[in-house]
């Protein structure tokens, strides 16, 4: 799915109006319905809504909001502006309408403070959408502060309100923190990063039709790997195949302690479908690799520490989990970067090794795939202020080494060399464990063999990755999930996807 910029979705609203063609109040009022049927086939446990409406379009969703709800035989309790009853065109239409119902009672923002906020009550915060212009002040900034230390669920329309969609807020700015975030066509950049992300709660896109006609005509660099994204990625197995077929993947690392970290990575290889796989290794991992993986075959790389990599043809690498710094390590690396031109994927310690030299980083051949987490990518590219900007640099990045960069965080971006970023919206904080980051390596690693491209490879593998962890986390709970529940989670996940993707009888 296309994330769109606010002024684009502006475009594809009036592209909408004009040429479906339906009314913008009609449009609203489709918006609306949206919301209306998503709250009431999910709220079973409220019997009020308290919807706090701005004076803008979102404030008119509000309005029809609640009106929808009333009808349905909700108690419904609409705060506003009274000091300024200046609103936009279409919410001036449905204020209209909820005035004319005399069973909703209007108050003003002030009363807020002597209002019973009980626990059947739901707090819908409708005060600013997407055309926020500066940070909630006055009234608004103490309506959003007391909203936002009551107890109650809490559900935005569109964004939660304070929020800007396409940029990051000042540190101190005044957002609406809600549980639902009840946004329309597309996800918002915001929703993507750390800084404001943590203020949506679940985001749920609902679909408003606006043209998909405009949608396909109008170009952005930003998407989200939705299930739309990886139906076109995924290839099912031929019949025909052997193992030749499926490529042959080398996972490089461990050391004295850390072969833990490699043997996480040889495994998530060999679930992931790699035809052969390969682990190089210190010898002092030979023992518990062979037993825990035998399926995987053993290369010497050294005695404690790797301090040789040997070269093999049509293969991929994946190295670093568990790989050290020491300088034999390093350079056992950088003789085989030296020669070697095919594109690899580099985690953890390679990184590491990389950043110590400039001179280094130019040794990473074209269209290979890196993993770093923020820590490493700092190390690597230096310190940004939030976010957004590390983003910004991770993508002059990408284009100057023309590579690929999968920026590991809560929603990680797969940056590719011509500017694109892909959001990954599977995953959870289950994943923000020791040798999670190994997993993605080998699973790369082995899709890369497997002959999808570089960013198919990036792209399914971070969308993999989360959806295993999505099944864990089911199973046995965020806190308790280890990385090889994931690993072991990977074959429910091929499952579904080969489901969706076979022909059902
Ligand atoms: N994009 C779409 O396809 C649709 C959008 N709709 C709604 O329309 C919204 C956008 O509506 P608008 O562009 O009218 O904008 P908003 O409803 O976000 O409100 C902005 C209004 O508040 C004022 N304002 C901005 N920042 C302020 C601040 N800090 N303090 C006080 N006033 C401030 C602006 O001058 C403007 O009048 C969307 O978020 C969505 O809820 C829906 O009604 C229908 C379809
Ligand atoms: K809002």
């Amino acid at each position: 799915m296309k994330v769109f910029t606010v002024e684009n979705i502006r475009l594809a609203d009036q592209y909408t109006i004009k040429n479906e063609p339906v009314s913008s109040v009609q449009l609203m009022e489709r918006a609306a319905l949206n919301c209306a049927e998503w709250i009431y086939s999910n709220c079973k446990n409220h019997t009020k809504f308290a919807v706090f409406c701005g004076n803008g379009n979102n404030g008119g969703d509000g309005f029809a909001i609640a009106r929808m709800l009333y009808l349905k035989g909700f108690d419904i309790d609409v705060f506003i502006n009274k000091d300024h009853l200046k609103f936009s065109d279409d919410a001036l239409v449905n204020y209209k309408k909820l005035k004319d119902i005399s069973g909703i009672s209007l108050k003003d923002f002030h009363e807020i403070e002597r209002y019973n906020f009980d626990e059947k009550t739901i707090i819908i915060d409708a005060l600013f959408g997407t055309g926020l212009s500066r940070n909630p002040e006055g009234i608004f900034k103490k309506v959003i502060e007391i909203l936002n230390s009551k107890v109650n669920p809490k559900i935005s329309i569109d964004i939660p309100s304070g929020m800007f969609a396409d940029q990051i807020n000042n540190e101190n700015a005044t957002i609406f923190k809600a549980d639902y975030t009840l946004t329309f066509q597309f996800w918002k950049r915001a929703f993507l990063h750390p800084e404001t992300g943590s203020f949506t709660g679940k985001v749920v896109v609902l679909d408003i039709n606006l043209s998909q006609e405009f949608i396909e005509n109008t170009s952005s660099n930003d998407f989200v790997i939705d299930d739309e994204v990886i139906k076109n990625i995924f290839k099912i197995r031929q019949d025909f195949a052997h193992k030749g077929t499926y490529g042959k993947s080398i996972i490089v690392g461990g050391s004295y302690g850390k072969i833990g970290a490699i043997m996480l990575a040889t495994k998530s290889a060999l679930k992931a479908g790699s035809g052969l796989t390969f682990v190089l290794a210190p010898n002092c991992g030979y023992e518990i690799l062979q037993t825990n993986a035998p399926e995987a075959m053993f290369m010497n790389g050294g005695e404690k520490n790797i301090n040789q990599i040997e070269e093999q043809e049509n293969t991929v690498y994946g190295i670093g989990p568990g790989l050290g710094t020491e300088k034999e390590t390093e350079k056992a690396l950088v003789k085989f970067l030296e020669n070697h031109q095919s594109p690899l994927i580099l985690d953890a310690d390679a990184l590491n090794i990389i950043s110590k030299d400039n001179n280094y980083m130019k040794l990473i051949p074209k269209k290979s795939i890196i993993t770093p987490h923020p820590k490493e990518f700092e190390r690597l590219f230096g310190k940004t202020e939030n976010s957004f900007d590390r983003l910004d640099l991770a993508k002059t990045k990408a284009k100057d080494l023309g590579i690929y960069i999968v920026l590991k965080d809560h929603h990680t971006q797969v940056i590719t060399p011509s500017g694109n970023v892909f959001y990954n919206i599977t995953g959870n904080s289950g994943l923000a464990k020791g040798g999670s980051g190994d997993i993605l390596t080998g699973i790369i690693t082995s899709l890369l063999a497997q002959k999808y491209s570089e960013e198919e490879a990036a792209v399914l593998g971070v969308w993999l990755h989360g959806k295993a962890a999505d099944f864990a986390a089911e199973k046995y709970s965020k806190e308790a999930m280890q990385p090889t529940d994931v690993i072991n989670e990977l074959g429910n996940v091929f499952l579904d996807l080969n489901k969706k993707a076979t022909t059902q009888l």
